[in-house]
């Protein structure tokens, strides 16, 4: 008789990855549970959050009659994921720690953990999400040699794992798992995609996870918390003080304490004024935050914009992508956005331009433009430049009807939103 399957679960404390080994159980596998301490510092009440759900971990395990182990990778969590997010926002970015995690930590250092020290067949998340591997074609990867040399032959990675998303679409998590590689996916079952978060719970309600259940849903990025951004990230970085100005006649309207604060689309609250104001831009040279007065106002949209070289999840880029150069499919850049449809335009390096059917509002750079085919989570790129916005392209019109032939700018100008490198 051949023996259980062993599958390594990350245990993050919470009701998914708790339902997520149960599940695993009733399968009939043998199932190790595994937290991972990423930081460690004290959350905003001076208790380490890590430490409560390492403890909620541990219960899960003991309800299950489960092996527990816990693993630190909070040396590799600050050099992979917090020094980028760090530099991303120093950049004027507004980074996405959590993909970054996915693809360094959990898919990364985890899974080596679980498939060499563990001795795992698989790995499992309680993230929402499916693959097309079944459970047994996943435990048949650990058996498949790696291609050898320096360079994969791009013809050995047959017929690719395809990430999927979840059946509660409002669940899906694929967004967060668009940079993990293909090997990883390979070895990774999900069972929880084909479930609701409401089904969920009430599997851990008649299963003695009450525990967890209790807990409220994580939100946002795990080491800030409900803490202030701003106090947060002023820890760590050098204030930067710096003006808002308003786009639409440069006026001065207050200050601020560094232009990495704001993020496009949001609110800038300009301590003085009650009218809400909106970041449209930000200057890199002199450290301005350019800000429009209406939430839709046309400086917010843009229909255009490139990221870096693409990671596809299939490790090539899709087949028709590669032989027209261009390829309809949809894209977010927001976990739980609706999709927008979108035109691909493959670059020589890798690099896409993503042209949207419509603008979109907030559009920003740091982000992952995360792109889709039906069902299916194609990869990601990240944002590096963007496109005009409505409003410098609606200016431009103006003055090109108005303005004799040859007038310069004047003073009373826009700034320059157009791509920069
Ligand atoms: N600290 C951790 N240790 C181990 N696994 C983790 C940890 N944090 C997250 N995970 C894994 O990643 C999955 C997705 O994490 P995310 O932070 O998005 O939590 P979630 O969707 O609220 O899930 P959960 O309810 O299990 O916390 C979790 O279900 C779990 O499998």
């Amino acid at each position: 008789m051949q023996a259980a399957r062993h599958v390594v679960c990350a245990l993050s404390g919470g009701v998914d990855s708790a339902v997520a080994a149960l599940l695993l159980r009733r399968r009939g596998y043998q199932v190790t549970g595994v937290f991972m301490k990423n930081w460690d510092a004290l959350d905003e009440h001076g208790v380490c959050a890590a430490d409560r759900d390492c403890e909620d971990a541990y219960r899960v395990c003991q309800v299950l009659d489960i092996p527990f182990h816990q693993v630190s990778y909070v040396k590799e969590y600050w050099n992979d994921v917090f020094s980028d997010f760090l530099s991303e926002y120093e950049k004027g970015r507004t980074p996405n720690p959590d993909i970054v995690c996915n693809k360094h930590i959990k898919f990364s250092c985890f899974l080596r953990h679980a498939m060499g020290s563990l001795g795992a067949d698989a790995v499992a998340t309680g993230h929402y999400a499916r693959t097309s591997l079944e459970d047994e074609e996943v435990f048949q990867q650990k058996h498949v040699k790696r291609p050898e040399g320096l360079f994969q032959n791009r013809f050995e990675v047959r017929n690719p794992v395809k990430l999927l998303q979840a059946a509660d679409s409002f669940k899906d998590q694929t967004f967060f798992l668009s940079q993990v590689s293909q090997e990883a996916l390979r070895r990774t079952i999900f069972p929880l995609g084909g479930l609701t978060k409401g089904f969920v719970k009430k599997i851990a309600a008649e299963n003695g996870l009450q525990h967890v259940l209790q807990k409220k849903e994580s939100m946002g990025i795990c080491f800030i918390g409900k803490r202030n951004f701003e106090h947060f990230i002023l820890q760590y970085l050098q204030p930067r003080p710096g003006r808002f100005i308003s786009i639409e006649d440069n006026t001065v309207l207050g200050t601020h304490q560094g232009w990495f604060l704001y993020t496009l689309g949001q609110r800038a609250k300009i301590s003085g004024l009650r009218e809400p104001w909106f970041v449209v831009d930000k200057d890199s040279t002199k450290g301005d935050v350019l800000v429009a007065p209406r939430t839709d106002h046309p400086a917010l949209y843009r229909d255009l914009l490139r990221t870096n070289r693409v990671h596809w999840i299939a490790e090539e880029p899709p087949a028709i992508l590669v032989r027209d150069k261009m390829m309809e499919c949809h894209f977010r850049f927001r976990h739980q956005m609706a999709l927008v449809p979108c035109v691909l335009t493959l670059n020589q390096d890798g690099t896409v331009w993503v042209t949207a059917v419509k603008a979109v509002r907030g559009l920003t750079l740091g982000q992952f433009a995360v792109f889709y085919k039906g069902d299916e989570c194609l990869g990601s790129g990240k944002i590096l430049r963007l496109g005009p916005s409505a409003y410098t392209l609606q200016k431009g019109r103006s003055r090109a009807t108005a303005a004799p032939k040859g007038s310069g700018d004047n003073p009373g100008d826009s700034p320059d939103l157009s791509p920069t490198p």
